[in-house]
């Protein structure tokens, strides 16, 4: 749901993006299609997937994680003992001024590649980080891609709730107390 929100932040240079995918794809023909896999097909789409990255950012579905320790752990001078459990804020490590220089503020460009290169890869970890990382992540940045594109190409989504208005809650899955409302205005598309 942040997605959508955020989304608003960028719909109109999102939104050329997409017509224009849209425009290309309808040139394809099948043949050129079952050649491709989704995720090079989806590949161009470096705006919207950087949106969808920033968005990930500020609104980790996951906000933490937790671990429990099977060995004495020492930080700095601190003893973490075996079997406590220890939680990772995703959400918090996310707004790390250090790392995202003006946390709160939406920014795509933060994950153009040049942007990228130098962050540290535990930095940003919307599908956790390891061995017990997220399997699902490429499948969900493929379905993301697909169901906002679509979205954005066939409505103009206006925002009701503005992102600064609504408040979250850190359960399971972070979400909105009082859910987000937009309208969709449909746009003369096919
Ligand atoms: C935006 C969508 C998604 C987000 C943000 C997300 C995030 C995460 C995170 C943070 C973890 C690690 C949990 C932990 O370390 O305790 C995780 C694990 C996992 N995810 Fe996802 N996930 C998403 C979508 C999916 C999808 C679409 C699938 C399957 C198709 C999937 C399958 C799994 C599985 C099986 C694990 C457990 C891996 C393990 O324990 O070894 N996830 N996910």
């Amino acid at each position: 749901m942040g997605v959508i929100v955020v989304l608003f932040l960028q719909q109109e240079k999102v939104r050329e993006e997409v017509d224009a995918w849209f425009e290309a794809k309808e040139r394809r023909t099948d043949a050129d299609d079952s050649q491709e896999s989704a995720s090079k097909m989806f590949g161009d789409l470096p705006l919207l997937e950087r949106c969808i990255k920033e968005t990930q950012r500020l609104y980790p579905s996951v906000p933490f994680i937790s671990r429990v320790l099977t060995e004495d752990f020492q930080m700095e001078k601190y003893l973490i003992p075996a079997g406590s459990m220890v939680n990772v804020v995703i959400s918090g490590i996310h707004r790390n001024p250090y790392i995202f220089p003006d946390p709160d503020k939406f920014d795509p460009d933060r994950f153009l590649p040049e942007a990228n290169q130098d962050r540290h890869p535990y930095a940003y970890v919307p599908f956790s980080a390891g061995p017990r990382n997220c399997i699902g992540q490429r499948f969900a940045m493929l379905e993301l891609k697909c169901v906002l594109s679509t979205l954005i190409h066939r409505y103009k989504l206006i925002a009701v709730d503005k992102p600064e208005e609504v408040l979250f809650m850190h359960d399971i899955v972070l979400r909105p107390c009082n859910g987000i409302r937009i309208k969709l205005e449909k746009r003369d598309v096919q």
